[in-house]
């Protein structure tokens, strides 16, 4: 059926990533579990975006980056070599900061975008039918639904953010990894955004980049705290339940960390 999600667990084991000789990742594991989110939080430059790029084989798109270490979900390498790219990116979706619909394409269009490059065949019926559940899903279907053929870009920086969102959900992703998807939004569509989270909590794996310490306690069960000590590479001090990790850190340098003391 369309657009139906079954959540994956995602294990990173062992992840090392460097650009050019320069190693930005040490040896990271982290376990993403099924239906939950995952916040990924640490001072800027220690890994994180890196880290989630890694989830959906785009790190491997810079030319001069290279890792080692295996991403596998609910048991299959995503690294393996017959795995095909369109395979790893339909299950594990991506959300930037930045929105970016294609601006020209029509509402209904960019929604249904990814249909095509995953090469899954639908009739008019059927996208439709994937339109509305996508656009409903991202909390945008009512904003929307009557001028679903004008083009994307006419839309207000928030609802972009939800069309990305629509248009991610689209091909049913196990995991959706999302890289600070509010941190270009105001105060209301960032809330919109955090309740469109909560609504997709259960249906499928989340793992989130972000700076915003109340929205990782809003919006996440778990949090891996990322720490780049000077000239050193990224690595995961902690990571646990989320109120553990704000209320009672295991590490001295979460404590300070959430407590707004450095980052
Ligand atoms: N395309 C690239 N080429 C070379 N070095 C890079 C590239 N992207 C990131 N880096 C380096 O890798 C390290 C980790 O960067 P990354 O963006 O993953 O950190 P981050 O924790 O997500 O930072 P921020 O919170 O500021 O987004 C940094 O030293 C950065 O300069």
């Amino acid at each position: 059926m369309f657009g139906e999600t079954s959540a994956g667990e995602l294990v990173a084991d062992s992840i090392t990533a460097w650009f050019g000789t320069h190693k930005v990742l040490d040896r990271v594991s982290l376990t993403m579990e099924t239906g939950k989110v995952t916040a990924l939080i640490g001072p800027s430059g220690c890994g994180k975006s890196t880290f989630l790029r890694i989830l959906n084989r785009m790190h491997e798109m810079v030319p001069s980056a290279s890792l080692s270490g295996e991403v596998r979900l609910d048991g299959s390498d995503l690294y393996e070599r017959s795995q095909r790219l369109t395979w790893a990116r339909r299950q594990v979706g991506m959300i930037f900061q930045k929105p970016n619909p294609f601006p020209a394409m029509s509402i209904y269009e960019n929604t249904i975008a990814a249909l095509n490059l995953t090469g899954v065949r639908a009739n008019r019926e059927q996208k439709d039918q994937l339109v509305e559940d996508s656009l409903r899903k991202a909390s945008l279907w009512d904003e929307v639904k009557d001028r679903l053929e004008q083009p994307g870009g006419g839309l207000s920086g928030g609802q972009q953010q939800r069309l990305c969102i629509a248009r991610a959900l689209a091909v049913a992703p196990r995991v959706l990894l999302m890289d600070e998807p509010c941190s270009a939004l105001d105060p209301t569509s960032t809330r919109r955004v955090e309740e469109t989270i909560a609504q997709l909590r259960g249906q499928m794996t989340i793992v989130i980049v972000t700076h915003n310490m109340q929205q990782a306690a809003r919006v996440s069960d778990e949090c891996a705290f990322f720490l780049a000590a000077q000239n050193t590479p990224g690595v995961i001090v902690e990571h646990g339940d989320t109120g553990a990790m704000f209320n009672n850190p295991q590490d001295e340098r979460t404590f300070d960390y959430v407590n707004g003391r450095f980052g």
